[in-house]
């Protein structure tokens, strides 16, 4: 099944322009992937299933104006986020080098002119406030709360991309605040809803 297929059988219709964008995206992987370790499977069926986890949280979340990413790696699930929504502002926090040259190869490539890439712990980051944190498999919850404080806007949305462990997360991270959990097969997308 290719790309398009696959998300349309996830009910997204999307422009021609965004699955031509998705297709160089993941030659390029590809490409550098093979040579730089950047990300551990490479295949197109994985590489799309990973377009479709980056994605699909875009049916239920509010309405962003800019958003950061925090340990893009090799692109999920900022880069598709940027590329599926080109009038929101994207940051994509990213310290490993190998990896923010192949976010910036992309970003020029497709003129992703609504992205920009920061290499640095996003402890370090200053001078940014976002809408939306966006995060997956980097830390647990309360990690991520904690080291983003630095470049959230007053009322910020969270959307962490999570495996099974979230309900300790959860308390741990005393999170109290109006959020949903939203299941597709092993996933579990914690979304925090800012006021
Ligand atoms: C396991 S990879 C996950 C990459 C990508 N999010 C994914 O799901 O494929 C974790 C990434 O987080 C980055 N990272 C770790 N600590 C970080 C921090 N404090 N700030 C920003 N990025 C961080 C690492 O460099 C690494 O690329």
């Amino acid at each position: 099944m290719n790309l398009q297929e696959l998300l349309e059988q996830n009910d997204f219709s999307f422009d021609s322009k965004f699955y031509k964008d998705c297709n160089i995206f993941v030659g390029l992987l590809q490409q550098w992937g093979k040579v730089h370790n950047l990300s551990g499977r490479l295949s197109t069926e994985d590489i799309n299933e990973n377009i479709l986890d980056s994605i699909y949280p875009l049916k239920f979340i509010a309405e962003y104006k800019s958003f950061a990413d925090i340990g893009t790696g090799a692109g999920y699930p900022g880069l598709l986020l940027a590329i599926a929504n080109r009038d929101c502002k994207a940051y994509l926090i990213e310290p490993r080098v190998k990896r923010v040259a192949f976010l910036n190869f992309v970003k020029a490539s497709l003129k992703l002119d609504n992205l920009t890439v920061i290499c640095d712990r996003v402890e370090k980051v200053e001078d940014l406030k976002v809408d939306l944190i966006t995060s997956r498999a980097v830390t647990n919850t309360a990690l991520l709360l904690d080291i983003t404080k630095n470049i959230i806007n007053e009322n910020p949305s969270y959307l962490f991309y999570k495996g099974s462990m979230l309900n300790e997360e959860l308390e741990v991270a005393k999170v109290n605040q109006n959020y949903k959990i939203v299941n597709r097969n092993d996933r579990n997308y914690l979304y925090i809803k800012g006021k």
